[in-house]
């Protein structure tokens, strides 16, 4: 179980990164940020086992998020919590809020951040592990300082899943699952929210020295072999 903290504290040192690696690709502005794999020190890594360890996990729609997820927490032992995934169910279950989540996915928009935070902040509470994955989350500053307010923490690191545009719409299309936002007029609006309101988290987390950047092209086994490093930190700290 994991317990609230009640003050944020810096992660970073000063001291040099232990790994360098950038994405290869060209691109847009995103571009302009790193990745670096820290030492467990850098990272922030704690030992008390119930101060809550968490990785966001972000990219564009169709970027491989959640495909990732799961082998992190195959190999990692993270709980994973998609944001998406927790709004998709309140409308499954009609919830007080689903009429409205389903009008915002539709279209492509942001819910607001108060209903997807209590989402989180409900499977956090619930878990007996203190190792979190949250992916699809924060997508705009909104999102962000709404969860550090409710839940008194920010993330150890963000795992910035960097995908050309191209390629995230053939994903998408051919994803297969039934979701009603996997159509093109819907991608459109998503590629165009992600654009214009993800930027400022990116720039945000990529300031502190927290941001990973994983170039998202390739086999999923590839893009692994990037991320693995990653986490393979934190094991080392156990
Ligand atoms: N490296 C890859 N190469 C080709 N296809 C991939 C790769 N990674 C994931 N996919 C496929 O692309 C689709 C989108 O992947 P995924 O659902 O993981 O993306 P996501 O970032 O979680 O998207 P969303 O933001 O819409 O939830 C899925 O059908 C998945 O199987
Ligand atoms: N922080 C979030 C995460 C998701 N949503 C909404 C809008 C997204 O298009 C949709 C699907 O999310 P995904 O499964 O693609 O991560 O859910 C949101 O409003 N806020
Ligand atoms: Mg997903």
């Amino acid at each position: 179980m994991w317990r609230r903290v009640t003050s944020l504290s810096p992660f970073i040192s000063s001291s040099k990164p232990s790994i360098r690696n950038q994405a290869s690709y060209g691109g847009k502005i995103w571009e302009l940020f790193t990745t670096e794999i820290l030492t467990p020190a850098k990272a922030g890594i704690s030992s008390d086992e119930k101060t809550p360890f968490i990785t966001f996990v972000v990219g564009g729609p169709g970027s491989g998020k959640g495909t990732q997820c799961a082998k992190i927490v195959e190999t990692f032992g993270f709980t994973h919590i998609s944001a998406g995934e927790l709004l998709r169910r309140e409308i499954s279950c009609n919830s007080e809020h689903g009429s409205m989540i389903l009008d915002s996915i539709r279209e492509g928009k942001i819910v607001p951040s108060e209903v997807t935070v209590k989402l989180i902040e409900k499977e956090m509470e619930s878990s007996k592990n203190n190792k979190f994955l949250i992916d699809g989350f924060p997508r705009t500053e909104e999102n962000r300082i709404a969860f550090e307010r409710v839940i008194g923490a920010e993330p150890n690191f963000v795992l910035f899943f960097h995908c050309p545009e191209e390629e995230m719409v053939k994903r998408l299309l051919s994803r297969n699952e039934g979701r009603v936002d996997d159509n093109i007029d819907t991608i459109k609006k998503r590629l165009e929210v992600f654009t214009a309101l993800h930027l400022p988290v990116i720039k945000y987390y990529s300031e502190k020295g927290k941001l990973y950047k994983i170039n998202a092209v390739g086999t999923v086994d590839e893009i692994f072999e990037q991320v693995r490093p990653v986490f393979a930190v934190c094991e080392a700290t156990k």
